[in-house]
């Protein structure tokens, strides 16, 4: 279990979170949501330990961990970019971390995270001949072969569109449940954080909103700003979609009369 602690972080003076207070069981999945600025990249790096924490504690399975250095927490993070090697091929790219660690995981492992992101037709292609989403799952498969013990994921779906979105979507549900991994996302999108997700933090300004399972918080928001950040966003998405199956009903029956 990964428990955060009254963490708190403070910017040139300025307090970016505080009174940070949460239980995140293993294997479940946690969107960190909220507008921009609101702290969600300055609270990923904390867990990653990129930022180090201005008070409070981070522990994980017992262990306080706010002072242990990134390098040795065993999480791992897919940036928003991939930041993935262009002058490697997308096997290269996922194997690079065994290079030096060649113990981590098997040949047979990889081949299983290969399959399950379904990139075995791309392992020969460089960066550059993938598609947003073949970048994404070869980002995947390059951190999930490193047997992360946290898998933080920023932004991972902002760049792709529609279909691709979903996909990807199905695969890190695939991963964080086979490998019963902890998977911690950011996003700034309620209906993203909403369907991905077994729960939702919701930040504003710092401190936290609300945390709940995605039902709790639809049916019960607990002040103003999720009702009006969450529940208003996705009411105009599923008014504007009524209003265009409405629209198009209209026309079909104009053409038809
Ligand atoms: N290294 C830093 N030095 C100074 N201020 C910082 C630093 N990193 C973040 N901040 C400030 O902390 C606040 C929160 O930033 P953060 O990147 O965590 O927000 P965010 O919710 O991830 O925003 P976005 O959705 O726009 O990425 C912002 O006001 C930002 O300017």
């Amino acid at each position: 279990m990964l428990k955060l602690e009254n963490l708190k972080k403070v910017y040139d003076g300025v307090t970016i979170l505080e009174n940070i207070n949460l239980n995140i069981e293993d294997g479940e999945i946690i969107s960190i949501l909220g507008p921009s600025g609101c702290g969600k990249t300055t609270l990923l790096n904390l867990i990653l330990g990129i930022a180090e924490a201005d008070g409070g504690h981070i522990v994980f399975n017992g262990q306080d961990i706010t002072d242990v250095p990134m390098e040795k927490r065993g999480f791992n993070i897919v940036f928003q970019d991939y930041a993935l090697f262009p002058n490697l091929n997308v096997y290269e790219n996922i194997t690079y971390g065994l290079r030096n660690n060649p113990g981590i995981s098997t040949e047979e492992e990889v081949q299983e995270l290969i399959e399950l992101l379904g990139l075995e037709e791309h392992l020969n292609k460089r960066i550059d001949q993938l598609s947003g989403g073949q970048k994404q799952r070869t980002a995947l498969a390059r951190t999930m072969v490193m047997k992360p013990k946290i898998l933080l994921l920023d932004e991972p779906l902002s760049a792709l569109d529609g279909v691709i979105k979903e996909s990807i979507k199905d695969k890190i549900r695939a991963i964080a449940k086979d490998y019963n991994l902890t998977t911690i996302i950011v996003t700034h999108d309620p209906e993203e954080a909403l369907t991905i997700s077994d729960k939702v933090l919701i930040l504003e300004k710092g401190g936290i909103s609300q945390y709940g399972k995605p039902s709790e918080i639809i049916t019960h928001p607990e002040n103003p700003f999720v009702k009006k950040f969450i529940l208003n966003q996705l009411e105009i998405k599923r008014n504007n979609i009524y209003m265009l199956f409405a629209n198009t009903m209209l026309s079909q029956q104009e053409v038809s009369a």
